[in-house]
C-alpha cells in the first residue's frame, strides 16, 4: 500500500526535476550570450546572490566589460540579461508586448497576483486615465497642489529662523504624500493621517512581499503569495476612507447621469469615466486603483524630492541663481503649470540630480515571451528578463561628457538650441535618460510629477535655509537589489528665512 506522504515526496520530485529541466533548457539556449561572473570555483552557487547583493558592481563590471552588446546575469531563481547601447533599446522599444512584455515583467518584479491583485494584471486600465484625463487635468488643478505644498511645509518644516536639524524621509514622505493626494482625493481625505500612512506603508510591503515571493520557484508561489500578502489588509484598510465615498458618487452618479454640475474633478471622476464595465466599477476593483496609482506615486516622487534637496544642500552654489529665476517665473506666471515649465534651470538642476543620483542599478525590465533577435543578430529565448544597466549609462561619458561631474546648468545649455528644447527636459524620457523609463510603457505619471517636485522645491528654495548634517557629503545611500534609496536616517538643518 503506498502511503500518502510516498505520493507527496513523489510529486514533489516530480515537479522540482521539471523546474530543474526547464532551467537547465533556458540556460542553454542563453550560452552565448557572455556571462558576467565573479569566475570563482563556487560562482554559480554565489553568482544568484551577488547580483541581489551588490547589483551596482556587477552590473557596472558587466557594462564595462561587454558595452555593445548584451550580457547575463543571475538573479536569484532567474536569468537578467542586459542590453547596453541605444540602439538595442530601440529594438526593445519596438517590439510588440505579446513578444517583449512590459506587464509580464512587473508581475514578475512584483509579485503582482499576490500583492496587487489579478485585476491590476488583467486589466490595467489606470494607466490610460494617467496617461489621459490625470495628465490634462495638472493645469486646473495646480493650485490646490500648490495650496497643499505650502501648508504642508508650514506644519513639517520650522517656522523659525533658528537652525533645526531634521529626518529628511519623516517631513518629505508625508509632504509628498499629501500633495499627490490632494491632487487625487481633495480635502480632507488627502490629510488623513491613517489613509496616508496606509499608502506610504503599502508600498514598502508590496516590495518585500514581492522580493520573498520572488525567492521561491514558480510551482511554489501561490502558497507563499498567500501567506505573505499585504493586499487583503491593505484593502480592508483602504475601504473604511473610501467607502462612503465611492458610494456616494456612485448614487449620484445614478442620480444625475455621468455629469452633473457639483461632481468633483478628482481621481474618482478621473477612474469612473474610463470605467465601461462592471467589474471595474466595483467598490473592491476601484480601491485597489487608488492603492496602486499611489503606489507609483508616493516613494519614486519621495525619492525624487530627496535627491533634489541633497544635491542643492551640496551643490549650494547654484541656490541664488535658481531663486532668482523661480522669483522672476512666479512673478509673471504665478505658481502655475506654465510657469513650472518656465522654471528651465530648476529643471535642469532637478534633472541633473536625478542623472547622478537615480538609484537604479538596472531598470526598464521586460519579459520576453517568444525568442526574439536584436538587431546586432543576438537572440535572446522566451522566458529571460530583460532589462537596462541604468546607472552605468547615466553615468557613461559618451552620453554626458565630464559624466561623473555634477553639472547642473548642462540641460538647461543644451537646451538653448531650439531644436533640442524639448528633448533635453526633465520629463522626456530617452535612450540615455532613464529615470521614467523608456518607449512607450514610459511613466504616465511623469508630467504630474515633474510639475510637482519643482514646485516643491521653487517653495522650498523660497521659503527656507537647509544644509547638509556634514558639510560636503552627500547621505549615503541603502541598496536593496537593483535599486537604492537614501538613507531614512538622513538629517539636513533647516531654518525658516527671514
Ligand atoms: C518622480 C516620480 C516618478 C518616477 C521616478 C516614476 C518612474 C516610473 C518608471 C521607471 C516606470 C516604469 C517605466 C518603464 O519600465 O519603462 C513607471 C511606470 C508607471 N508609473 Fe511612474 N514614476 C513616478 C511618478 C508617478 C506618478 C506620480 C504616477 C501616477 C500619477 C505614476 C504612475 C505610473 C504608472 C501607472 C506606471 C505603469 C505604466 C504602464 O503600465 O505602462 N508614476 N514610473
Amino acid at each position: 500500500m503506498i502511503s500518502h506522504l510516498t505520493i507527496a515526496y513523489t510529486l514533489a520530485l516530480l515537479v522540482l526535476a521539471r523546474y530543474y529541466y526547464a532551467a537547465q533548457a533556458l540556460k542553454r539556449k542563453l550560452a552565448d550570450i557572455p556571462l558576467c561572473s565573479s569566475n570563482g570555483i563556487f560562482s554559480p552557487l554565489t553568482d544568484p546572490f551577488r547580483s541581489v547583493l551588490n547589483a551596482l558592481g556587477v552590473v557596472q563590471q558587466g557594462y564595462d566589460k561587454f558595452r555593445g552588446s548584451l550580457f547575463k546575469i543571475p538573479v536569484l531563481t532567474k536569468w537578467v540579461v542586459l542590453i547596453t547601447t541605444p540602439t538595442l533599446i530601440e529594438d526593445l522599444q519596438k517590439a510588440p508586448d505579446d513578444v517583449i512584455s512590459f506587464s509580464e515583467g512587473v508581475k514578475d518584479m512584483l509579485q503582482v497576483d499576490y500583492t496587487f491583485g489579478k485585476p491590476f494584471h488583467q486589466d490595467p486600465y489606470q494607466v490610460k486615465v494617467v496617461k489621459g484625463i490625470l495628465t490634462r487635468n495638472i493645469a486646473a488643478k495646480f493650485a490646490e497642489v500648490k495650496d497643499e505644498i505650502s501648508a504642508a511645509f508650514e506644519e513639517l518644516f520650522p517656522q523659525k529662523d533658528d537652525w533645526e536639524l531634521m529626518n529628511l524621509n519623516d517631513a518629505l514622505m508625508p509632504l509628498v504624500a499629501r500633495t499627490s493626494n490632494r491632487f487625487f482625493s481633495g480635502l480632507p481625505l488627502c490629510r488623513n493621517p491613517d489613509y496616508l500612512d496606509l499608502n506610504i506603508r503599502y508600498t514598502i510591503q508590496v516590495i518585500l512581499a514581492a522580493y520573498f515571493i520572488g525567492i521561491f520557484p514558480t510551482f511554489m508561489k501561490p502558497l507563499v503569495g498567500r501567506l505573505v500578502t499585504p493586499l487583503p489588509a491593505a484593502v480592508r484598510r483602504a475601504k473604511r476612507h473610501l467607502v462612503p465615498i465611492i458610494q456616494e458618487r456612485l448614487a449620484n452618479e445614478k442620480r444625475y447621469g455621468g455629469d452633473w454640475e457639483e461632481r468633483p474633478n478628482d481621481l474618482l471622476t478621473w477612474l469612473l469615466s474610463e470605467a465601461t464595465t462592471d467589474s471595474r466599477r466595483t467598490i473592491d476593483d476601484l480601491v485597489l486603483r487608488f492603492l496602486t496609482i499611489n503606489f507609483g506615486a508616493i516613494h519614486t516622487t519621495n525619492m525624487t524630492v530627496s535627491a533634489a534637496v541633497s544635491s542643492l544642500a551640496l551643490h549650494s552654489e547654484y541656490i541664488d541663481e535658481l531663486r532668482d529665476e523661480i522669483k522672476t517665473v512666479v512673478s509673471e506666471h504665478g505658481w502655475t503649470k506654465v510657469g513650472m515649465g518656465r522654471m528651465r534651470k530648476l529643471d535642469s538642476f532637478l534633472k541633473e540630480s536625478q542623472r547622478c543620483h537615480f538609484n537604479a542599478a538596472y531598470g526598464v525590465e521586460r519579459k520576453v515571451l517568444k525568442d526574439f533577435t536584436f538587431s546586432n543578430g543576438v537572440t535572446v529565448p522566451a522566458g529571460v528578463t530583460l532589462a537596462v544597466p541604468v546607472w552605468a549609462i547615466h553615468h557613461d561619458n559618451d552620453y554626458f561628457p565630464d559624466a561623473d561631474k555634477f553639472d547642473g546648468f548642462r540641460f538647461s545649455r543644451m537646451r538653448e538650441d531650439p531644436n533640442q528644447s524639448i528633448k533635453h527636459q526633465m520629463v522626456t524620457p530617452t535612450t540615455d535618460y532613464l529615470l521614467f523609463g523608456t518607449g512607450r510603457h514610459a511613466c504616465p505619471g511623469r508630467f504630474f510629477a515633474v510639475n510637482e517636485v519643482k514646485a516643491i522645491i521653487a517653495h522650498l528654495l523660497l521659503t527656507y535655509d537647509f544644509k547638509l548634517e556634514i558639510e560636503g557629503v552627500m547621505p549615503p545611500v541603502t541598496w536593496f537589489g537593483s535599486g537604492g534609496v537614501q538613507d531614512d536616517k538622513t538629517r539636513l538643518w533647516f531654518r525658516r528665512r527671514k
